[in-house]
């Protein structure tokens, strides 16, 4: 028989489908197998779910339920802890000086049609048994940042001004206004909740604060409506990524603003009236214009012409409209022509209502639709008109919308853009910001002081979209969740109006709606939907201890995704994937949590919200941001969290892990029978070929389920055959080994990024760290957080690497000196500690729970280990090819993963279903 390592070779050339043909005729001997546990047994595992009632949680790792709900990142700043008053009292309390205190926090902007509403939260803190935690080394010079550190959470929440009693309801709820704002470290005066004060910026901070004090107990301190806008403007313009964008003719794109280029800029904020304020800095800003045509004349005089009842209705309205029966066009007044000497088109409007004038109709012989679009492009234009005016005034380039006329109303977006281009000639550029209701309401909420919010940076804010988002999004909010079981009622119930969600809103097409090029919209009533570009607003983690990768050559200039969603066929096709995949999924997790009929009902809601989410973002792509497949990706892993299911794979990670540990020492003593050179390529290989153990990939599910794992790991080691598709072995070889008998210096550290728990790591990475570590090369296993998929975590490293240990020196050796095996080592006999003389393995954990990784946000302890590192090591398809495919990097890196999706080998390396990728590139 075949070693592991598939020598001696098989035949050349073999395509998979022998490889699956083998696996079937394999599973003839499957009983044998079986007995010996060595079986994955797909189909039971998934389908099976009453036999696993309990087994499951047995078997799951004793620390991953610790791991905290809903947030990949950690909390506690245990730093500088001291015990407060007599340390021999029982329980007594423990000040943390640098960890947020346990606080909710919140403020508001009280408008005349709504009040926004923005709270903090604390991360639900759980203390982690993290082996690694206690025992890991020392990883760079310095001293390693105390660490986990605070974590926090914005919420973004919408009330009707009329309906201000929800609001209270839900502070109260919440327990907003209770007390707990009092904390130090929010640096509020006052010492209790009859004193409380909260920020409160709008026209009803004044009308209402009687009332806040009555029903909350609490005074409103009221915040300059100005100073708001900016202070929220500019946290939103440095903080978030994707906060700004472009609405031209229906399209959105947004800008990645460099925020140390910022200012100065323009801010128009459209409310009733209009103020256009040049901002030069944080704090920093005039109004130096404004009009009082804005949204106040729109709705008003759309009110009396048309009898409208809301905003909302008039700007609906607005969508059926055809403007030419009441616009006095170029056309009009030059019998059909152009006016082309000044460059203006037949179909340019040259008086809005000017058609009025001449025509023998009264108010009632026009049409309510045609009088609100004529209205809604006369202030649109003359708000993108004044504003550029401005703009040139001051030298400005880049002008920001905002207030509760846009409201993400794609029309008056792009109605506005075509106007500041128009004028400009294409010089300044109009945008948008996805929270541009909250401004005030951030504003005020900053105005608490030390906060510490305008030091943070975008690195250390991700959004997230939680289950509700894709129907709340841009809407008013619903009533506050408060547990997971009206989590999943309300799913339940909202299944209805999920279905309705799920059929995607057609868009207009490009290029229909405006002026010269932007044509009157008279077909976009039935085609482009009022809200089609309202965007979801998030809940922001704050998250301090995020850092940026410190080895990526160009961090600006860095996209994790390779795989660009904004293509509508991309998207298709992977929310197709996804949504295939989801029944698979939910038969794990609910088996993951013993298959109980509480699990079921978490699954089904689970399956649920991912599928408004997808449905969502296949009618809004850009709703949540600019979407690559890695954010889908992860999104599935919080929605998982969300339900709480915290590993899915709990028990095929670990069965995986337990086979391929007990094959371990066949494939280390033959790998030891070879010379360097051809060790080397065996090692590569076996990464490569360990890589199919991928739970996440259609096609590879379809293996598992007719093979065992040695039969399919040794299937596709000898599948093995170079050139692999994208083949930089030789490279790789020669700066390792050298060539013409000079040998190379060893690299000095190595990260390691892992992925697959089971024969992934076991068979595949771990041999690759020994032989690294036997050339004197430092190892760090960087993985994630938390579970996503089969991924193996960094939480469950040390005991696989104290297993292999068993097996082998220079493992035991190394993870000694990298302080893994700290328990171990007191098991010892003599307790000696042998010969620590080998360079350290070590194990961290990279800041993500899912099977991607964007470098731009990673934990402080890998930025930490990536100091002294001169090569990475990125594996699998997540890490290496849908994010980090492109990424360059500062020191030598090497990608290795195999593909196992069709159409994604098509695409990027132009090859097959299996094809491999070895990617060397030496430091940029
Ligand atoms: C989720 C994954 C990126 C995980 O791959 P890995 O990083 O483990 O190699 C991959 O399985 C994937 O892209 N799956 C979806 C495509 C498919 O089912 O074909
Ligand atoms: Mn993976």
């Amino acid at each position: 028989m075949a070693g592991l390592t598939g020598h001696p070779v098989l035949e050349i050339g073999d395509k998979f489908e022998e490889l699956q043909n083998n696996i079937i005729n394999n599973n003839k001997n499957k009983e044998v197998i079986d007995k010996a546990g060595l079986v994955l047994k797909g189909e039971e595992n998934s389908n099976n779910n009453n036999n696993n009632q309990g087994g499951e949680r047995d078997m799951a790792p004793p620390t991953s339920n610790s791991l905290h709900r809903s947030g990949s990142r950690p909390q506690l700043d245990l730093s500088k802890a001291a015990i407060q008053g007599n340390s021999e009292e029982r329980d007594p309390t423990i000040l943390l000086p640098n960890q947020s205190d346990d606080i909710s926090h919140f403020a508001l902007d009280i408008g005349g049609s709504l009040i926004k509403l923005v709270y903090f939260s604390r991360h639900e803190g759980q203390s982690i048994d993290d082996k690694r935690k206690r025992t890991v080394k020392e990883i760079s010079n310095g001293s390693r940042r105390s660490y986990p550190i605070l974590g926090g959470r914005l919420h973004f929440v919408k009330f009707e001004t009329s309906k201000l009693n929800e609001c209270l309801d839900f502070i109260s709820s919440k327990q907003l206004h209770n007390g707990r704002i009092d904390s130090h470290y929010w640096n509020s005066e006052s010492p209790n909740k009859e004193n409380a004060v909260i920020k409160a910026t709008g026209g009803g901070a004044y009308k209402f604060a009687d009332l806040f004090k009555e029903r909350l107990g609490v005074s409103i301190d009221k915040e300059d409506e100005m100073d708001c806008l900016v202070a929220g403007a500019n946290f939103l313009l440095k903080a978030i990524r994707h906060e700004a964008f472009t609405h031209m003719e229906g399209h959105k794109e947004f800008v990645q603003i460099d925020h140390n280029d910022l200012f100065p800029y323009l801010l128009v904020n459209v409310g009733s009236g209009v103020s256009m304020i040049k901002v030069d800095g944080d704090g920093k800003f005039q109004r130096v214009s404004g009009t009082n045509v804005g949204g106040g004349t729109y709705w008003g005089l759309g009110r009396l012409l048309t009898k409208c009842n809301s905003f909302d209705e008039l700007l609906e309205l607005s969508q059926r409209g055809d403007n030419r029966t009441i616009d006095m066009l170029v056309g009009d007044i030059y019998g059909g022509m152009d006016y082309s000497k000044i460059g203006l088109s037949a179909s340019t409007i040259a008086s809005s209502f000017g058609k009025a004038i001449s025509d023998k109709k009264e108010l009632e012989d026009h049409r309510p639709e045609d009088i609100s679009l004529s209205l809604l492009r006369m202030i649109s234009y003359n708000i993108g008109q004044i504003s550029y005016l401005n703009a040139l005034r001051f030298g400005l380039k880049r002008i920001f919308f905002g207030g509760f006329f846009i409201r993400g109303h794609a029309y008056t977006m792009d109605t506005i853009s075509f106007a500041v281009h128009f004028w400009s000639q294409g010089q300044a550029q109009a945008m948008f910001l996805r929270h541009e209701g909250f401004l005030g309401a951030l504003g005020a909420f900053m105005s608490y002081e030390k906060l510490g919010l305008d030091d943070l940076m975008v690195h250390q804010l991700v959004e997230r979209f939680p289950m509700g988002a894709p129907y709340t999004g841009g809407k008013i909010h619903g009533p506050p969740l408060g547990n997971l079981n009206e989590k999943i009622s309300w799913m339940e119930k909202f299944v209805l109006k999920g279905t309705e969600i799920t059929a995607p809103v057609p868009m207009a097409p490009p290029g229909t709606t405006g002026l010269g090029g932007f044509e009157v919209p008279s077909s976009k009533g039935g085609t482009l939907r009022s809200d089609a570009s309202a965007l979801n607003v998030g809940v922001l983690h704050l998250v301090p201890t995020l850092e940026v990768f410190p080895l990526l050559a160009n961090p600006k200039m860095y996209e994790p995704n390779t795989i660009d969603l904004s293509d509508h066929c991309e998207l298709e096709y992977w929310f197709t994937v996804l949504s295939e995949h989801l029944p698979d999924l939910v038969d794990k997790a609910v088996a993951s949590e013993g298959g109980t009929d509480d699990a079921k009902r978490r699954g089904d809601a689970f399956a649920r919200a991912f599928s408004a989410h997808l449905a969502r973002l296949m009618e809004e792509p850009a709703a949540y941001g600019k979407l690559g497949l890695a954010n889908l990706l992860e999104l599935r892993e919080e929605c998982l969290r969300e339900f709480q299911f915290l590993d899915a794979y709990r028990s095929i990670k670990q069965r995986e892990n337990e086979v391929s540990l007990a094959v371990l020492p066949d494939l280390l003593m033959e790998l030891d029978r070879m010379d360097e050179e051809a060790r080397l390529l065996t090692l590569i290989e076996g990464v490569l070929a360990a890589n199919i153990f991928d739970w996440g990939s259609r096609a590879c599910v379809d293996l598992y389920h007719k093979g065992t794992i040695i039969d399919i790991y040794r299937m596709s080691r000898n599948k093995m055959q170079r050139p692999w598709r994208v083949d930089d072995f030789d490279l790789f070889r020669e700066r390792m080994l050298g060539s013409e008998g000079k040998k190379p210096r060893p690299h000095k550290r190595a990260l390691l990024f892992v992925d697959n728990s089971g024969a992934d790591v076991v068979l595949g990475m771990l041999p690759l760290a020994r032989e690294l570590l036997r050339r004197g090369t430092e190892v760090v296993l960087v993985a994630n957080s938390l579970p996503a998929l089969n991924d193996v975590t960094a939480m469950e490293l040390p005991d696989i690497v104290a297993e292999a240990a068993k097996h082998c020196d220079i493992l035991r050796r190394a993870a000694e000196a990298g302080g893994l095996l700290v328990d171990a080592m007191t098991n010892t006999l003599d307790g000696s500690k042998e010969n620590c003389s080998s360079v350290p393995l070590m194990v961290v954990e990279n800041g993500c729970g899912s099977p991607c990784i964007d470098l731009r946000q990673v934990s402080s302890e890998l930025a930490s280990a990536a100091k002294h590192a001169d090569l990475i090591i990125l594996e699998g398809m997540g890490r290496a090819l849908h994010t980090n495919f492109n990424a360059r990097f500062k020191c030598e890196a090497l990608k290795l993963a195999m593909v196992k999706n069709q159409r994604l080998a098509e695409k990027l390396i132009k090859g097959e279903i299996y094809d491999c990728v070895c990617r060397y590139e030496p430091a940029s």
